[in-house]
């Protein structure tokens, strides 16, 4: 099918578009189609040219010979309206089908998780907000409802989202939504043996009506400055729990002294990165480089897969009390290759640590001189690293100078990220870096 001229600009305007700014220049290098007659659902595999072709995004649109109610199309081509495909009623319910019928599209394929029960969908909606990707959140007509996500940036290899999530549901926890099942496919990558690139297209795990993420109750907490230990040493410990079921479902490995030499290597390209991006914190790089140096010396842990982009908007909290984890992807900025590899626990730990920071900082950017903000995220930490060494048994307290160095990278990966993003927020992480970098010093 040949592409729309209106899809270049349609795609720059989508959250989901990590070329911010600049204009997609788009080849299609794949794909494959279902549907029937009445509506035909292709995905396009567009490779983008604009960032020098690292960026391959999933495109589905839904073709249909007369307009769906009220949804605006990207494009009419030849009479024929072309819809972004999560909005159309006809991708979830085909999608849905292809997953629980583990039916082949082309390259593509579902996979149905052993257990997941057969449902039909009823009505879907786009999930909104911020995302990296696109969630689309289906009622069905008998059963829990259905969250289908839609990965935007492709990858060669098994996402750490469904590989990740899969295998915690499967061992029964209920630390993560249930599985249902993923769409995986191919596309041409010249670079790789066999010139063909495997990967997962679509995610589908069981919705949580009702559940709100810790980041909005965190946040409500902070502004009123209500006492946060008791749920974040919950969160401690349900942390610590989804990280040793991480152990026993998954390879783990000692670390070896490659393995830390390539974890501090790409926290200096991260600072260097940083620097260059964000020249205020230049005048800071030598005493970060030694809180990195003091890590190289530290105990390392065992190494193993862990969640990777952990923060209060990747908990949700359901009715009854009790905490999920959600969007195992690992941070988006980061390769896929090294999100996929096994690592270090306390990189969860930091990053969650730095949310409450956030939530304090986010009180303080609305109210200058709230500087009790600081108190409520100091609890709020120590007694999530309570909560923590309570289930692990492990005292991480004596890994201090490694979770030091794993906050400051954290904060450095933030930096970028709202320089790029939310440029207003920059002086959060930016403050905690000079604050750990300077306690470090002392
Ligand atoms: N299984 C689920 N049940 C209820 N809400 C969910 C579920 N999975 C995700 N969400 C909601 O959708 C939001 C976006 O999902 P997420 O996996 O973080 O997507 P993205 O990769 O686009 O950031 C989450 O913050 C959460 O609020
Ligand atoms: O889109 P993702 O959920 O994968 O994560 C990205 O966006 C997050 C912002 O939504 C960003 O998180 C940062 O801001 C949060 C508050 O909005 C805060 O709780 C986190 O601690 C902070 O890191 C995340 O880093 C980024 O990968």
């Amino acid at each position: 099918m040949r592409l729309p001229h209106e899809l270049g600009e349609w795609v720059a305007q989508q959250r989901w578009y990590g070329g911010k700014g600049s204009e997609p220049v788009l080849e299609r290098i794949g794909g494959w189609q279902a549907g029937d007659d009445e509506v035909v659902i292709s995905t396009h595999y567009l490779l983008d040219h604009s960032d020098g072709g690292s960026t391959l995004y999933q495109v589905p649109l839904t073709e249909r010979a007369h307009p769906l109610g009220t949804l605006a199309p990207i494009a009419v081509v030849e009479g024929r309206y072309l819809y972004d495909a999560p909005h159309d009623p006809a991708y979830a319910a085909t999608i849905l089908d292809l997953i629980l019928h583990e039916r082949p599209a082309g390259h593509a394929r579902g996979h149905r998780q052993p257990g997941a029960g057969h449902v039909t969908v009823a009505s879907s909606a786009v999930l909104t907000g911020e995302q990296s990707n696109t969630s689309i959140i289906c009622r069905v007509d008998d059963g829990a409802p259905v969250i289908m996500k839609v990965f935007r940036a492709l990858h060669h290899g098994g996402n750490p989202d469904v590989v990740l999530q899969s295998a915690i549901a499967a061992t029964g926890s209920t630390l993560v939504p249930r599985s249902i099942g993923y769409v995986s496919g191919e596309w041409p990558a010249p670079s790789l043996p066999g010139g063909l690139a495997r990967g997962h297209l679509l995610f589908a795990q069981e919705f949580l009506p009702g559940a709100e993420d810790a980041w909005r109750i965190a946040l409500r907490a902070a502004h009123r400055l209500i006492d946060f230990s008791a749920e974040a040493h919950a969160l401690g410990r349900a942390t610590a729990e989804v990280h040793a079921t991480l152990a026993t479902a998954l390879p783990t490995r000692e670390a070896q002294r490659a393995d830390i030499d390539s974890i501090l290597e790409s926290m200096r390209a991260r600072l260097n990165g940083a620097c260059h991006e964000v020249p205020a914190l230049r005048e800071l790089h030598d005493e970060i480089d030694t809180v990195f140096e003091a890590a190289r010396e530290a105990e390392w842990p065992r190494l193993q897969r862990i969640h990777g982009d952990y923060h209060l908007g990747q908990v949700l909290s359901i009715p009854g009390d009790s905490f999920v984890l959600v969007d195992f992807e690992g941070e988006p900025l980061r390769p896929m290759a090294e999100r996929s590899e096994p690592d270090v626990t306390l990189r969860d730990v930091a990053g969650m640590l730095r949310s409450f920071d956030y939530a304090a900082g986010s009180v303080l950017l609305e109210t200058a001189g709230a500087v009790t903000a600081h108190d409520w995220a100091s609890a709020a930490r120590h007694a999530f690293v309570d909560g923590y060494i309570e289930a692990s048994g492990r005292d991480i307290r004596q890994n201090r100078a490694l979770l030091d160095a794993f906050e400051i990278d954290k904060a450095l990966y933030e930096v970028v990220y709202e320089a790029r993003n939310r440029p207003s927020w920059i002086d959060i992480p930016t403050a905690a870096i000079r604050r750990l970098a300077e306690r470090s010093g002392r």
